[in-house]
């Protein structure tokens, strides 16, 4: 992927696991939203991404819309659209032309705003909400599409450690249903109770493989300059800064 002439990431043959979680890491300016990015097909990329098994380019764009639920980073949302109308943006693929709304979307959407702790306010403006507040509308917009797969792009900004711990469970049961989830995480404890961790460094992926595994925790540790130490307690991986 280049900006301009500028070839920011270099990820070839990179496959990511169907019915996983792969949590996507590495330093600042490694590349992380921009392979997010271009696996979304919100970028153009110069290689070939293929979703399922298929070429994106090869998609109809519903269907691919139907199939791959995108949240962006910080994205801005149009501040005057209440909650629910947001949420319901992401049931626009499952839509005909110009209709409204089914009995479906309209259940996928509570369900939706439910899982994030939203549903309370769904009358309320988006420009109303407080940043935590608005990331989980963000996140029932994307979790409605009741997407195969799901890349997030850094989805707990703004959010308290109990909601990013329901996040958590979140992807848990959507992984447990066979879809596959891709998220950019900075919350590096959070992102080794992924299934899977892609770490990126310089625009390269230098290394894939299972959280639990102690090559992937050196491997993390190294793109971060050893100035990290990462510590089990009481069964859950905790990482601190050094
Ligand atoms: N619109 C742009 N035009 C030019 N260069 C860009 C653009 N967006 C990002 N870059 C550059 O591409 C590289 C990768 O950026 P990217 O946002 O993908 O990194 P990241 O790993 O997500 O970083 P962070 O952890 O800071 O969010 C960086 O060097 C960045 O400066």
């Amino acid at each position: 992927m280049f900006f301009g002439a500028r070839l920011v990431v270099d990820a070839r043959e990179l496959t990511l696991a169907a019915g996983r979680w792969t949590a996507v890491v590495g330093p600042n300016g490694a590349g992380k939203t921009t392979l997010l990015k271009a696996l979304a097909h919100v970028l153009p990329s110069q290689g070939s991404v293929h979703l399922l098994g298929r070429r994106l380019e090869e998609w109809p764009a519903k269907a691919r819309a139907r199939a791959l639920a995108w949240l962006g980073q910080g994205e801005p949302g149009a501040d005057d659209l209440l909650a629910h109308d947001v949420a319901m943006l992401g049931r626009l693929p499952h839509q005909p032309w110009l209709a409204a709304p089914s009995v479906a979307d309209h259940a996928a959407v509570e369900r939706a705003m439910r899982r994030t702790q939203c549903w309370e306010w769904r009358d309320r403006p988006l420009g109303r909400l407080s940043g935590g507040e608005r990331q989980r509308v963000l996140l029932a917009r994307a979790f409605a599409v009741e997407a195969e797969v799901l890349l997030m792009d850094e989805p707990l900004a703004n959010l308290d450690a109990p909601h990013q711990a329901d996040w958590m469970l979140a992807v848990r049961e959507l992984v447990a249903s066979g879809r596959t989830v891709v998220s950019v995480l900075h919350e590096l404890g959070m992102a080794l109770h992924a299934d899977e961790l892609l770490v990126l460094q310089r625009g390269r992926p230098v290394h894939q493989g299972a959280c639990n595994d102690p090559v992937t925790h050196a491997a993390l540790r190294d793109v971060f300059d050893n100035r990290i130490d990462i510590h089990k307690v009481a069964g859950r991986w905790v990482v601190l800064p050094r």
